[in-house]
């Protein structure tokens, strides 16, 4: 019996596990702007846009099958009102395939001394203009619901790293609170809506986090709170300890990882979706990812080095440039430079995914984990 009074759920949305390996899964993910085969990764797409990269070659030539933009900052600007005159996100970015829109929750506690938090939500002075402004459970429903949001994130707090178990005790207690308000403030029955469970790398806070959000009436279920700074290791064995504990039923979201080595080893524990803004973020310097490590293309090594930056991959940019020509472009400043790498990256990231969604599909998920393993020890440069 959940304590939930409000009976809107997502009319639009199913998911079903279509093969395991393990504790890795296959699934199918149907929402309301498509479908999206798990396990997957999310390009962050902050502030109604990926980085450098076009929605039209976003979707033909990474085929990314789900984005993920940001409530705090779509927030503030361009404003409700401007995404509201476009009928949502969507048609305001020209990307008809899913959205997943994250709440504000760490994007306002990374703001540190510029926010309060109280139990009605949290107060803060926005980055851009100074102004105060009011995020509540209720108001990040409205705003994600706004945007037309294919998946929404529940309001929560990822406590800072290191917390005292006292102030993590009282900060779940409140977001499991502000969680159940979420799910009472939900108008639209073709948004989906994720809970949040936190706990830091503490088997027993992340288990008493989910024995309370697992019952109610979530479509899916995120793992919040890693990759604030614990080591990897550290990291790898929460989400070990974690997915079991969630609905096996329901996707399983990690949220804000991770490089290439990550993705893999937290498929292997179970985790379906990821988000996470380092390929996109490290293209725009140069810092490529391929299937035998990372290409640093900046670096002097590569100035008359006409490979593409990797062998194996299908990419616009390694089908047509050389690593020279890349790192010409970005030591001359040229915006074809962060374009290119970004295209790389993202696609190299959803091949990734994809190669990893067969090998569980055919039974061979372990000789695929350990192949990639000994490819990235090969050393890019
Ligand atoms: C510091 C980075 C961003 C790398 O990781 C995290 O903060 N990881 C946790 C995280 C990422 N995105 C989230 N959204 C929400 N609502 N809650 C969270 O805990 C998180
Ligand atoms: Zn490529």
């Amino acid at each position: 019996m959940t304590s939930i009074s409000n009976t809107v759920r997502c009319e639009t949305f199913s998911f079903r596990e279509v093969a395991r390996d393990g504790a890795a899964r296959a699934g199918e993910l149907k929402l309301t702007h498509g479908t999206v085969q798990t396990p997957i990764f999310m390009p962050v797409g902050t502030v109604g846009t990926v980085k450098a990269m076009r929605p039209d070659e976003l979707a033909t030539q990474v085929e990314a099958q789900i984005i993920l933009g940001n409530t705090y900052h779509l927030y503030l600007r361009p404003g409700l009102d401007v995404v509201r005159a476009h009928g949502g996100l969507h048609t305001m970015m020209g990307w008809d395939r899913p959205i997943l829109t994250d709440s504000g929750g760490y994007q306002v506690f990374s703001l540190k001394d510029l926010r309060k938090i109280r139990e009605e939500g949290v107060e803060f002075q926005d980055h851009i203009s100074g102004s105060y402004h009011l995020f509540t459970p209720e108001k990040v429903i409205e705003i994600q619901e706004t945007l037309g949001s294919d998946i929404m994130m529940a309001f929560d707090e990822c406590p800072p790293a290191g917390a005292e178990e006292r102030y993590m005790r009282d900060s779940m207690a409140r977001t499991t609170r502000w969680e159940k308000r979420c799910l009472e403030a939900r108008t639209r029955h073709d948004c989906a809506l994720f809970g949040i469970g936190q706990g830091g790398t503490s088997e027993q806070l992340r288990r008493e986090h989910l024995e309370e959000l697992a019952p109610l009436p979530f479509e899916g279920m995120a793992i919040g709170g890693l990759s604030v700074g614990e080591e990897t290791q550290a990291m790898y064995d929460t989400v070990e300890f974690t997915t079991p504990m969630m609905p096996d039923e329901k996707p399983k979201y990690l949220m804000g990882v991770g490089k290439p080595e990550d993705l893999v080893e937290c498929i292997a524990r179970g985790v379906d979706m990821f988000d996470c803004v380092i390929p996109t973020r490290n293209a725009r310097n140069g810092h490529c990812f391929t299937s035998r490590g990372v290409v640093v293309v900046r670096n002097a090594v590569h100035k008359e080095d006409l490979r593409p930056l990797d062998p194996d991959c299908d990419c616009y940019t390694c089908q047509n440039f050389s690593r020279s020509y890349l790192r010409h472009l970005l030591k001359s400043g040229e915006m074809l430079g962060p374009q290119l790498c970004t295209l790389h990256n993202l696609r190299y990231f959803l091949t990734l995914v994809g190669q990893a969604r067969e090998a569980i599909v055919e039974g061979r998920f372990e000789a695929f984990r350990k192949r990639f393993h000994t490819l990235q020890a090969e050393g890019g440069s």
